[in-house]
């Protein structure tokens, strides 16, 4: 992707022509869902020769909160910028790097800084990496972002554990999965109401207790603007409104395609500054309060971001159900067609191995999306 492309934003229609090999090679496709299968799987091989590890969870880190990655050990770090085809990260606190490593002994990929919308990315590339660490094997993400706190119960440095989110760019149809649709990805019709991971969620709460911090960790509904700016207060009178707890510039893109491809979610926010609401007060949001917040409470998030991690790679919780929504009889996902024989023998758990003669490592996660198999205790 040419600098000139990046500066002026992909999204806009004059470099259609620099954008024809990203996408799905139809000429007038502007409102495309963005890298055809084939370059995601260029991207995720790429990262794939570069570590020994495959990770099941990935984390992101929100604005400030890269030093989660920090503590990933014997880790392998990627600059986007060496990953062919991804964006650099230009906003402050987002180091733009993929870590692959160890979090207390559990294989774990971690973006260091997210793409966003104000940078001039459309939210299909925004949204991109989530696709690449499927293809990666990730199945369990993390997704986390500073926020400012809406509800006015909320204290600068609260954990809002997200359960609900109001996709207010995809109820006006600017959505990452808008465009030419690809089943591989999983299904262009699926439903939302199961979003937020209602187990890992209390697994949340109950760690949030153990370490004595439940006093400071909440569970609401967040919103993506748009940004850079931050709101007006008509804006956040008008999101509280809509039952809004917090508000943000990010995660609901991401949340959007890792659910169509199967992937079980937890998401939290920092509440990372304190939304004003009345005209008399002299509080102004700014990128600083939000960074520093984000260090003042890092110790704390690494400790709990590892112990959801830890709970998250158990084999009681690390089960995943496909997404409803295949279109019926298709099973595409599958790259390779395998035998009938070696069907049974992956139907009986017998698959010693990801041996490439039986099934790839792909199909074996594929068929384990598609509940073809289920994943053996051994
Ligand atoms: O990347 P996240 O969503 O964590 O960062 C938020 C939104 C903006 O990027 C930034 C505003 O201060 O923080
Ligand atoms: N939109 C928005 N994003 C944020 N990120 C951190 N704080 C805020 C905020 O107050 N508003």
């Amino acid at each position: 992707m040419s600098n000139h492309a990046l500066e002026n934003g992909v999204a806009n229609i004059k470099k259609e022509e620099e954008l024809s090999d990203m996408r799905h090679g139809e000429k007038f496709s502007f409102l495309s869902s963005g890298y055809s299968f084939e370059i995601i799987e260029q991207m995720s091989n790429y990262i794939r020769e570069k570590s020994q590890l495959r990770p099941r969870i990935a984390v992101i880190c929100g604005s400030g909160l890269g030093s989660l990655a920090d503590i990933i050990l014997d880790s392998t770090v990627i600059s986007y910028e060496e990953i062919p085809h991804f964006p650099p990260s230009t906003v402050p606190g987002h180091a733009g790097e993929l870590v692959i490593g160890l979090l207390d002994g559990i294989p774990v990929i971690a973006m260091k800084g997210r793409l966003h919308l104000y940078e001039g990315y459309p939210l299909w590339l925004c949204s991109m990496p989530v696709r690449v660490m499927k293809l990666l094997g990730v199945r369990q993400i993390v997704i986390t972002c500073a926020a400012g706190g809406l509800n006015p119960s909320y204290k600068t440095g609260d954990i809002m554990i997200i359960k609900d989110h109001v996709n207010l760019q995809g109820l006006i149809g600017n959505s990452p999965l808008v465009g030419k649709h690809d089943e591989r990805f999983g299904p262009r019709f699926f439903p939302m109401n199961k979003t937020y991971d209602s187990h890992y969620r209390e697994i949340a709460k109950r760690i949030a207790t153990d370490m004595g911090i439940s006093d400071s960790v909440r569970e609401g509904v967040h919103v993506m603007v748009g940004g850079p700016n931050y709101e007006t207060i008509a804006e956040l009178q008008f999101l509280r409104l809509m039952g809004i707890d917090s508000v943000g510039m990010s995660t609901v893109h991401e949340v959007l395609v890792a659910r169509q491809c199967s992937m079980r979610v937890f998401a939290f926010c920092l509440i990372t500054n304190e939304c004003v609401t009345e005209y008399d007060c002299n509080l102004e949001a700014n990128h600083e309060e939000v960074l520093q917040t984000a260090e003042q409470r890092q110790e704390t998030l690494k400790l709990f971001v590892t112990k959801i991690v830890a709970e998250m790679a158990k084999p009681e919780n690390s089960i995943v159900q496909p997404i409803p929504g295949r279109t019926p009889g298709r099973t595409n996902i599958v790259k390779h067609q395998i035998n009938a024989g070696e069907l049974r023998a992956l139907r009986k758990g017998r698959i010693a191995s990801t041996k490439p003669t039986v099934a790839t490592e792909q199909e074996v996660n594929n068929m384990l999306d598609l509940g073809i198999i289920e994943p053996s205790s051994g």
